[in-house]
């Protein structure tokens, strides 16, 4: 199915027709685990859009591609209008700061032996080197207002294992913040934390993209969470778009059998039973 570009040309990240299969002999072979087949997306400035599938419907293997950690098979990934695929060097570097990936798992993704501060320094001597110094130390201090961890001196010296896992989600999402990226991919980035955390870590996404316009795309098995949270939702069965549309009519009026069967899979209290 071809998704509606309801960003057009300002869209920051746009797949088209992306495809990546696994295995021996590639396409064609009965071998081939075809993960993605011909995923067009586009993710428009301030936008979020879900993802939405069960489990190895093909979503991190986008969020993958998406990413630039691995190469279509075909297709081909847009960053404002440039190929991805042809850039190289610092090109290629200047689009992985922009396009940054929130990981599912809080407790694996920060390093437990060091403090949220080396976390977030080490985060802005990367991607911004020109701040040091005292520049650097504010620069963490504003990561950490930004993820509402505060009082932030407290979280400056923490350590992981100090932390809630609502909370290590926070230092990753201000570690991602500091590479200033124009495209968070959130792959379930809320599947592992307490239910009564997620509402939060969702609404400070939200926030994100409301006051830095950064574009985000949001990967989840759980629709009725797509529906609160993406304006659009996108359905993956089997490596393919099966259904796309705003976050309403895809919750309410779905089309494709699958879509219905994550819905019913997934009870939302406020859907409207027809
Ligand atoms: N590196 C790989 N080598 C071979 N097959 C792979 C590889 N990565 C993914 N696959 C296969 O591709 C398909 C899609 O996997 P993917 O992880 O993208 O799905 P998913 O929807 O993200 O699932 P989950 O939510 O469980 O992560 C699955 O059949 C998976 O086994």
């Amino acid at each position: 199915m071809t998704e509606s570009p309801a960003a057009g040309p300002a869209a920051p990240l746009r797949a088209e027709a992306l495809t990546r299969v696994y295995g021996s002999g590639a396409l064609g072979s009965r071998h081939a685990v075809h993960a993605v087949a011909g995923v067009d997306l586009t993710l428009g400035a301030g936008e979020i859009v879900a993802l939405v599938g069960e489990s190895g419907s093909g979503k991190s293997t986008v969020a993958r591609l998406l990413a630039g950690l691995e190469r279509p098979t075909s297709g081909r990934v847009l960053l404002h209008g440039a190929e991805v695929g042809t850039l190289r060097g610092r090109a290629f570097r200047r689009y992985t700061r922009q396009v940054q990936l929130i990981f599912q798992d809080p407790f694996a993704s920060l390093n437990p032996v060091h403090t949220v501060r080396y976390v977030l320094r080490r985060s802005l001597a990367i991607h911004r080197p020109q701040l040091r110094g005292a520049a650097r130390d504010d620069a963490v201090r504003g990561l950490l207002e930004r993820v509402r961890l505060t009082p932030v001196d407290r979280f400056l010296r923490a350590f992981p294992h100090e932390l809630s896992g609502g909370q290590r989600q926070r230092v990753a999402i201000a570690r991602a913040l500091g590479a200033e990226p124009a495209v968070l991919l959130a792959d379930e980035p809320v599947s592992m934390l307490d239910v009564s955390l997620r509402l939060g870590v969702l609404d400070l996404l939200r926030d994100l993209r409301d006051t830095m316009g950064i574009a985000i795309l949001y990967i989840t098995h759980d629709i009725a969470s797509a529906r609160y949270f993406a304006d659009r939702i996108l359905v993956m069965y089997q490596g393919q778009v099966v259904e796309s549309g705003d976050s309403e009519s895809v919750t309410q009026r779905p089309e494709h059998p699958y879509t219905r069967l994550l819905i019913d899979s997934a009870p939302d209290p406020e859907r409207v039973v027809r």
